[in-house]
């Protein structure tokens, strides 16, 4: 059974939800790193919001993890490269936590906009300060958004709701989006000269820290008002504080802080700054939606193979993950046949899908395939980076699902072009879910994936079992089945031959002198 472990305060449902699905759990928030790395070792899946950090240290302490599983949205707090690496698949709920942590957005633009927090304290601190707390209005106001994603989109909609105007900076945005959203798709200075309020909704990546920066903030209007429940290190806080002492910034919100937990910051203590502890997804709703959906994602993962939301691999549905599994099995067998034989020089890879694998989703194929092949080539490939090793060595990928008649029910072949030619080989399902090679170098043939498979290419010429056999029996090789293909007759033919155990070196040097034969590799096959 596989087994998880949940390092953050998350919902008692994702308890509930991985145990109803057959994952062990263990519940332990709070670890610290040297903890945490002591005992990921014996899990499977770690189920984490935003305190847990998965370093590459963690992920070194974690041999048999195969998902994280972040509550949340930003992963920012996870090493996804070096995830990747390992084969650890991360996923996040990209939306279970959205609506909620929009509305503390507009909590903050309405908290600054009346002084609410300071205003509350005065009060109940008996003081009656009517004329210290004068506000502003929101209608009419210029919201700019920085980020409209999911988040962003849905604070504009509110701020609508609020009659406030709303401009938005997102290279991404696509004027036809901006328009149904209701936002004045403008650049960032525009946004920064005429914003009354800015409020930011982008991940943290090299791209947005420091987007609030000193410059910025220059070119801001006086008396704007700044709103960050993104990311701690989208605002330079020296800087902002440098603007709120002069009064050039009437006022910021801070959800978020470039170190947490901040018990710290030079931020606090002004008066015009609101501050909560990274509150932005803290409503009873969204923390029962984000770890119920983090739950059924990872335990579906690990019991079932479907991937939602991972951010390092495509998706499986999990009514596909039992339809492809077979066929990724079979991908990866292809593959490893061809990197196991071809394993210099690589430049294209091309996989052909025809019959009933045309119809399926290909990209967990085309992964399986590429990990088959570059695995006996290149250390530490896996499904999750295979595509992006290929890519950093310069290797074409190429998906071809044809529409055509078959002589398979359904066929998968891989194609490889390297330094000195080519190689193809082609394999089937056979009763739905065992894979069987049908073709190499277009030759038929059919066999098996055993664990030691003899692959020969030799002349069809009478002799060359009988010296076969002859060999096998002076080394003590058992032929558990034997195979034979030829192109035409006293032509080029293909022997796969299984044999039980692995081939003698000394064997190999033999076998390759026979005068029919023109080469011969042994193959070993993951059972
Ligand atoms: N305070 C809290 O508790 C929470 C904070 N968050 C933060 O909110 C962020 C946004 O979440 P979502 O809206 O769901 O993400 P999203 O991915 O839907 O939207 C992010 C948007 O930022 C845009 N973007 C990327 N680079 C940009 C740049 N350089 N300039 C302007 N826009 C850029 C993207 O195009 C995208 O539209 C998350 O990454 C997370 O860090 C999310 C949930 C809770
Ligand atoms: O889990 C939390 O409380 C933080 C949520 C968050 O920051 C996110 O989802 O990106």
């Amino acid at each position: 059974m596989p087994k998880v472990l949940i390092s953050d305060k998350l919902s008692p449902r994702a308890v509930d939800i991985f145990t109803e699905r057959g994952v062990d759990v263990d519940v332990k928030p709070g670890l610290s790193p040297d903890e945490l790395a002591a005992i990921i070792g014996e899990y499977d899946g770690l189920a984490i919001r935003s305190a847990t950090k998965v370093t590459r240290d963690i992920l070194d302490a974690a041999p048999n993890l195969k998902v994280v599983g972040r509550a949340g949205i930003g992963v920012d707090n996870v090493d996804i490269p070096e995830a990747t690496k390992r084969g650890v698949v991360v996923m996040n709920t990209p939306f279970g936590n959205a609506v909620t942590t929009a509305e503390h957005a507009i909590t903050m633009i309405l908290s600054l906009a009346r002084q609410i927090p300071a205003a509350n304290e005065s009060t109940q601190a008996g003081k009656w300060e009517k004329s210290r707390f004068m506000g502003t209005e929101i209608t009419g106001k210029r919201l700019g958004i920085i980020g409209c994603g999911n988040i962003g989109a849905i604070v504009a909609d509110r701020a609508q709701g609020l009659k406030m105007r709303v401009m938005g900076y997102d290279p991404y945005l696509t004027p036809e989006n901006a328009t149904r959203l209701g936002i004045e798709k403008v650049e960032l200075d525009e946004l920064l000269a005429q914003a009354d309020f800015i409020t930011l909704h982008t991940p943290l990546t090299d791209g947005t820290r420091n987007i609030i920066s000193a410059d910025a903030l220059n070119k801001t209007k006086k008396g704007v008002r700044i709103v960050n429940c993104a990311r701690g290190g989208l605002v330079d806080e020296m800087a902002l504080a440098a603007a709120l002492g002069t009064g050039h910034v009437a006022g910021a919100a801070l959800d978020v802080f470039e170190n947490e937990p901040a018990t710290d910051n030079i931020l606090f203590g002004m008066d015009n700054v609101v501050a909560t502890p990274h509150l932005g997804a803290s409503t009873t709703e969204a923390q029962e939606k984000v770890a119920l959906q983090v739950a059924e994602q990872m335990a579906d993962f690990l019991v079932k193979g479907a991937v939602t939301n991972a951010l390092n691999m495509a998706s499986v549905s999990a009514e596909e993950a039992p339809i492809l599994k077979p066929y990724m099995v079979l991908g990866r067998q292809l593959g490893s046949f061809l990197g196991q034989v071809e394993s210099e020089g690589l430049q294209s890879v091309s996989i052909e899908l025809d019959g009933k694998a045309a119809v399926l989703n290909p990209e967990p194929i085309v992964a399986s395939t590429l990990a088959g092949l570059l695995g006996p080539v290149m250390e530490s490939v896996n499904m999750v980076n295979a595509a992006a090793v290929a890519s950093a060595n310069g290797i074409a990928v190429s998906t071809v699902r044809h529409d055509r008649q078959c002589d398979y029910e359904t066929l998968l072949r891989v194609t490889i072009k390297h330094a000195s030619g080519s190689r193809t080989i082609a394999g089937t399902l056979v009763g739905g879910d065992k894979a069987r090679i049908v073709e190499v170098q277009h030759i038929a043939v059919e066999s098996d994936f055993p664990a030691h498979l003899l692959y020969l290419r030799n002349y069809d010429k009478p002799g060359f079992i009988g010296d076969l056999g002859t060999l096998c029996g002076k080394y003590g090789v058992n032929i558990a089945t034997f195979h034979l293909g030829r192109r035409d007759v006293g032509g080029e033919a293909v022997a796969l031959v299984e044999i039980d155990g692995e081939l003698p070196d000394s064997m190999l040097g033999d076998l390759r002198a026979l005068k029919q034969v023109v080469r011969v590799d042994a193959l070993q096959f993951q059972q």
